[in-house]
């Protein structure tokens, strides 16, 4: 296997150094390494970051490899800075399943731009009516210890006990898409000022902190572990707060879509913006920014969530709800200043909510090791100076529905490390 030599960067932006990476891990680090042998990597103005982890990813395949497969998901990841990602199972079919999990982590391993963990289906079918087989799936050589019915809610309060009490077992944990259904039936967006004068179905904040208030509850009361996913309302933080306040087992994770977005750009009823749980008001904006940085929200996870264009370039209310994000995610929160101090990117923070936080979280022992020696070398060059501005041409996943088409962003990766091996240099896919 070949050695690389990154010269001159500055890891979590601190002082310059040379990292010397070589056998999949971060062999030496110092100035002035000596590179014979190695193939040399200019740093010059770059930041090292730990290889982001992103626990919430839609890769598409089995079932709509139209939208996304494994390994275009896998290298929009990589062009992200990501050097893990969780899958989600609402596949077609479910992953629900020993055969599933396996078949999409083996398309992971194969692919080789990313570490794909597959998360398994709490429910068969994610029907909400009977638990799938949790103990199969954490067997499995997949090795699932996330379940999430994403997409749909674990609404039955029973069936999400006995989840709870299930992965309790073998330390897993439950990632709930906190929706409660009879609420948000026919919703089309936030319920608030802006649907009232749209004359949309509104899909009310309540609707997710009521169940993130019920599973914190249930979590509490079993001794388990619940994960929120894209938590999305300055309510739902005060629960989370809550909670944590009282030592009950929770995480939360924000997309990059709610700490930028709002609900005013429905108004263009450009389909784009329609994702679940939907863009929500200014101030939930702030809350959620204000949330992230203080641990609350303990990481920054993307929900991309690609899709076709037939199911995306159509009438709102018909349109499918999500958005691409991997490619775009370390810039839009670079952009919101959300982890900055003292109008600087808090590199270190960063870190943590981006790539540590979630690899402890997902137990991605791999993962999150800031680049020092013995670490295994997953990490990411980023060049903070350089601006973008984004072409969904451009893009590698397989679908085209980002909400920041033609915008400037600020942040690039130049180059993302996968056990010692470029995924990406020079910004490009290595392969
Ligand atoms: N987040 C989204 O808007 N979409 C998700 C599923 C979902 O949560 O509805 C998808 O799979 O497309």
């Amino acid at each position: 296997m070949s050695s690389y030599l990154i010269r001159g960067v500055r890891v979590l932006g601190r002082e310059w150094t040379d990292l010397l990476l070589r056998d999949g891990v971060v062999a030496e680090t110092g100035p002035g390494l000596d590179p014979s042998g190695a193939q040399v990597i200019e740093a010059d103005g770059l930041v090292a970051l730990p290889g982001l982890v992103d626990l919430h990813t839609h890769l598409r395949e089995p079932g709509r490899e139209d939208a996304e497969t494994v390994e275009t998901g896998s290298r929009a990841a990589a062009l992200g800075g990501y050097t893990a990602v969780c899958a989600m199972a609402n596949t077609s079919p479910v992953a629900d399943t020993a055969g599933v999990v396996e078949q999409v982590w083996r398309l992971g391993r194969e692919a080789g731009l990313v570490d794909v963990q597959p998360i398994g289906a709490v429910t068969v079918g994610l029907a909400g009516e009977r638990l799938a087989e949790l103990g199969a799936m954490a067997a499995s050589a997949a090795a699932v210890r996330i379940f999430s019915d994403d997409g749909f809610c674990v609404a039955d309060p029973r069936l999400m006990r006995r989840a709870l009490e299930y992965v309790k077992a073998f330390d897993g944990i439950i990632a709930q898409h906190a929706e409660e259904p009879r609420l948000t039936e026919g919703a089309q967006m936030h319920e608030g000022e802006v649907s009232t004068r749209l004359g949309l179905t509104g899909w009310p904040a309540v609707a997710e902190e009521a169940i993130i208030a019920r599973d914190v509850l249930l979590a509490e009361h079993v001794g388990s572990r619940v994960h929120v996913c894209h938590l999305s309302t300055a309510g739902s933080v005060d629960i989370v707060r809550q909670a944590k306040a009282r030592g009950v087992r929770v995480t939360a994770e924000v997309t990059p879509h709610h700490l930028l977005l709002t609900d005013e750009l429905a108004a263009s009823y450009d389909p784009v913006f329609k994702v679940n749980p939907p863009l929500r008001t200014a101030a939930d904006v702030t809350a959620l920014r204000a949330a992230l940085a203080e641990g609350v929200i303990d990481i920054v996870a993307t929900d991309h969530a690609p899709h076709a264009v037939e199911d995306k370039e159509c009438e709102w209310a018909y349109a499918r709800p999500g958005m691409v994000g991997l490619e775009t995610a370390l810039s839009v929160v670079l952009s919101t200043g959300a982890l900055h101090r003292d109008g600087e990117p808090d590199w270190d923070l960063i870190a943590e909510r981006m790539s540590r936080a979630p690899a402890r979280i997902a137990g991605l022992a791999a993962h999150g090791h800031d680049p020092a020696p013995g670490a295994p070398a997953n990490l990411t060059l980023v060049d903070p100076a350089a601006r973008r501005v984004v072409d969904p041409g451009e893009l590698a996943s397989r679908s085209r529905n980002t909400p920041y088409a033609g915008t400037e962003l600020p942040g690039r990766i130049v180059a993302t490390f996968l056990h010692g091996r470029p995924t990406v240099l020079d910004g490009k896919a290595v392969k």
